[in-house]
């Protein structure tokens, strides 16, 4: 039996690591894991996330993964009273294999940098079909390599091999990922099964003989705060709202006013990354704010099935039934994660809820990255009352916004990193670069930026150059191979309606040199070709004129908000956006 409580454990990893990584690093990395198990026999901590981006990024950037390794073995140094490491293993829901952030020592670890990462690379899971029992005989060879190879206990659906130590009914959300399903549209978490109502047979796996019948409430209360919780960095303050997140974010500010008055359900859709979780949690934050005494629910949809299941599991259906029906205000993330058919039970169960607290005049928000009327497996009664309230519509950021966000970002990290400097050239850079991508995108971005200059000492000395050599693995290539030089050139002269000659001549009327510049500017800006490169495709023998062309252009923006305007629009459009 465990004696390490695995929600303790996790809450003091994520206050020791609040002292080392900026918090906005944070929020998107380690803040968005899972722990799903804590075996001390094996000395392992397994966790999970919905985003493999997320995991790769503690993998592979030296000072998360580093801070990361360090926080988990100081407290499980504590804890545990003895000078072993942990192996930490993150897995994602969806990979193909877990992977091994650090492995376990028994003596306290180096304070090498960078720190060695393994990955584990055997046997693919093989994906099958959903059945109401889990299998009896391990799910594949591959994780059973990675326990021989690492030391860690036998995977199989037995209760003992799967969770050696502590009760189950403590964590706080199961998503048994080494069980791998198939997914219905390649993102879908795994979640177990729905069983039948009163079934209580569904899942050999969670039990033992010595687990508690929990209570639903203390299961949503007390065990399960970390996924319920606000995001207290989710603010409308620190929300840049611009294009199409205004109305979102105008509509989201008048909800957290006026809860349950105008627009309910307000259902925000958009793609991942573009800051639907971001506006739901100010929602909820504001509200928290103005009105102390609301009760208030925040959760994604996979955490709500999830309980449910347990609920049912451990047949406490009229506990969590009350425990949903009595907020004031429910804020569920991704709701489209329970449109699958075999979840017809949570469907029909979040049906009720929500009649309940609609009829209540309680306010529900929900994000999405589908449609309502493109979630093809949801009942059509739901998709109705989804489409009920004010669905609004998150787009991608325009190239303003995207400069407007980097300059926040960069500003915040000044607090911690005093010699940061980022000129205009490098903001604009990310503003036309992650045009049509997402904030997160941008985000991770930055954060590597930021990190490479700081261990390489170049805080004050960020160029273009720079950003592109650091990025350049995550710059998409077709940005690079696509554009050119000629490209740009007949780009401008349609764009300003006169003969590529002129554009490329030696005529120095305002109507041509104007457009020349601009031309010279965006392959300087776009492509990052060479000053000499771009005189010569100019028909120019000094070079100087092509850096006189992106000077003036780049300064004439700063002052001239109708030519940066244009600018971002020509670039837009380059870029195949409009
Ligand atoms: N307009 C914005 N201003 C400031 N930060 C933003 C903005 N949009 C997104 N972000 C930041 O980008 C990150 C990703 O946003 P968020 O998690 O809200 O995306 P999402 O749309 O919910 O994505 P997913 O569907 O994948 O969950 C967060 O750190 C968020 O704070």
């Amino acid at each position: 039996m465990s004696n390490i409580n695995l929600n303790d454990f996790w809450n003091k990893v994520r206050e020791d690591i609040e002292n080392t990584l900026p918090k906005q690093i944070l929020e998107s990395t380690i803040l968005r894991l899972l722990p799903l198990t804590l075996d001390e026999a094996s000395k392992t901590l397994t966790l999970t996330t919905m985003q493999s981006y997320i995991r790769d990024f503690i993998e592979k950037e030296p000072m998360i993964n580093t801070a990361f390794r360090n926080s988990v073995n100081n407290i499980w140094q504590r804890l545990s009273q003895n000078n072993s490491t942990l192996t930490i293993i993150i897995t994602t829901v969806g990979d193909k294999e877990p992977t091994i952030v650090s492995e376990s020592k028994e003596t306290v670890p180096t304070d090498e940098f960078p720190p060695t990462i393994t990955s584990y690379t055997g046997t693919p899971y093989e994906s099958e079909p959903l059945t109401n029992q889990l299998p009896t005989e391990p799910i594949s060879n591959g994780y059973e390599q990675l326990a021989q190879r690492y030391g860690l206990p036998p995977i199989s659906n037995k209760p003992s091999q799967v969770v050696t130590s502590s009760p189950t009914y403590d964590e706080p959300i199961r998503i048994e990922t080494t069980h791998k399903k198939s997914m219905i549209d390649g993102k879908r978490p795994y979640i177990p099964e729905e069983p039948a109502m009163g079934s209580d047979s569904l899942f050999p796996h969670l039990e033992t003989a010595d687990t508690p019948q929990p209570d639903a409430n203390t299961i949503l209360n007390e065990n399960n705060k970390s996924i319920l919780q606000l995001n207290p960095a989710y603010t409308f303050d620190t929300f840049i709202p611009g294009g199409s997140s205004q109305m979102a974010y105008v509509a989201a500010q008048n909800i957290a006013e006026n809860p349950a008055t105008r627009y309910n359900p307000f259902f925000i859709y958009g793609k991942s990354g573009l800051g639907k979780t971001h506006l739901m949690h100010a929602i909820g934050n504001e509200i928290k704010r103005r009105y102390p005494s609301l009760r208030i629910m925040c959760i994604t949809s996979e955490n709500f099935l999830n309980l449910f299941v347990q609920a049912i599991r451990f047949k406490k259906n009229e506990e969590f039934r009350n425990t949903f029906r009595k907020v004031d205000v429910l804020l569920i993330d991704d709701i489209q994660f329970i449109q699958d058919n075999r979840y017809a039970g949570t469907q029909m169960e979040f049906f009720h809820t929500f009649n309940a607290l609609t009829d209540g005049k309680k306010q529900i928000v929900l994000t999405s990255d589908t449609l309502p009327q493109d979630m093809d497996q949801m009942e059509d009664r739901l998709k109705t009352r989804f489409n009920s309230g004010l669905v609004v519509t998150i787009e991608p950021p325009n190239s303003e916004t995207l400069e407007a966000i980097t300059k926040s970002y960069i500003d915040k990290q000044r607090e911690r990193l005093h010699d940061l400097w980022i000129p205009n050239e490098v903001i604009r850079f990310f503003g036309t670069t992650y045009y049509n991508r997402s904030v997160r995108d941008l985000q991770g971005a930055l954060i590597k930026l930021i990190s490479a200059a700081e261990m390489e000492q170049k805080l004050d000395q960020i160029t273009v150059e720079y950003a592109r050599y650091v990025l350049r693995d995550l710059i998409p290539e077709t940005e690079e191979t696509i554009l050119s030089i000629t490209y740009i050139q007949d780009f401008i002269a349609d764009y300003f309606k006169i003969k590529k000659e002129l554009l490329v001549g030696q005529k120095r009327n305002k109507q041509y040199a104007h457009p020349r510049q601009i031309a010279m500017y965006l392959c300087r800006e776009l492509i990052n070709e060479s000053y000499p490169q771009i005189s010569q495709a100019f028909g120019k023998k000094d070079h100087t004129t092509a850096i006189h062309a992106y000077t003036k252009i780049s300064e004439d923006m700063e002052k001239n908000a109708d030519l940066k305007r244009m600018i971002s629009d020509i670039i837009s459009k380059i870029n195949g956006h409009n």
